[in-house]
């Protein structure tokens, strides 16, 4: 049985929903964008409660993006922009619920995935601190001090490196780090398009 099916977190499965995503003309698939969500939000969800205001989050995001995909048959990250811009950059910047805006907090945090991913790989055994500087060089920014205070605290009760190789069910250590090192550059592509595809819409400070 796949780990997924068994309700158990693999970086293998992470990483082919990441690798499904970019297609030969560059565009980024939601579908399997978010099952890799899915997947990563099922590690959280195992971390224990103190996680859970986050995973909660990251949950209503996924949720309200399926429903759009769902609702206006979005397959594309590029077609769901085209679509929510065509009332106007006004209106989008007004809706509280658009694909775009929830999109872009994913994205921020993809970025928090691909440093945090990079520093495990280094074999710096310092989880808490890899975990911190990578939101410091990406989320950070966009959260309020209370949201910041709550996830440094948070970090602080994160596991160790050697757990965090292991819950990736791929074998032995070295197995898990070479896999970190394949998975990072498909996180690397889909955040490289979309920032791209963001940046030159303006759609980068949503608010
Ligand atoms: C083998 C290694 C695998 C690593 C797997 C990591 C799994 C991580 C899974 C999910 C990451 C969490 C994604 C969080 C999305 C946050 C989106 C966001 O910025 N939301 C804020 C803004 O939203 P709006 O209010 O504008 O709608 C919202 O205020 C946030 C609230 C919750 C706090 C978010 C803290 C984010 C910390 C990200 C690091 C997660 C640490 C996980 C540790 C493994």
């Amino acid at each position: 049985m796949a780990a997924a099916a068994a309700g158990a977190f693999s970086l293998r499965e992470v990483l082919d929903a990441f690798r499904r995503c970019v297609t030969e003309q560059r565009e980024v698939l939601l579908e399997p964008y978010l099952s890799g969500w899915r997947g990563l939000i099922r590690f959280l969800q195992s971390l224990g409660t103190v996680f859970s205001f986050i995973s909660k989050d990251a949950v209503a995001k996924v949720t309200l993006l399926e429903g759009h995909c769902q609702r206006q048959r979005f397959v594309s990250l590029q077609s769901m922009v085209e679509q929510e811009l065509a009332a106007g950059p006004a209106a989008l910047r007004a809706r509280p619920d658009s694909g775009c805006r929830t999109v872009l907090r994913l994205h921020r945090a993809l970025r928090w995935l691909q440093l945090f991913l990079e520093g495990l790989r280094s074999g710096d055994p310092r989880t808490s601190v890899l975990c911190t500087d990578a939101y410091d060089a990406s989320l950070a920014a966009h959260h309020p001090w209370v949201v910041r205070k709550a996830a440094r605290l948070a970090f602080c009760a994160l596991p160790s490196r050697e757990a965090f190789l292991e819950v990736m069910n791929v074998g032995p250590p070295e197995e898990a780090v070479a896999m970190l090192g394949e998975a990072i550059p498909y996180i690397g592509d889909v955040y490289g398009i979309t920032q791209e595809l963001f940046e030159r819409h303006k759609l980068l400070d949503l608010p």
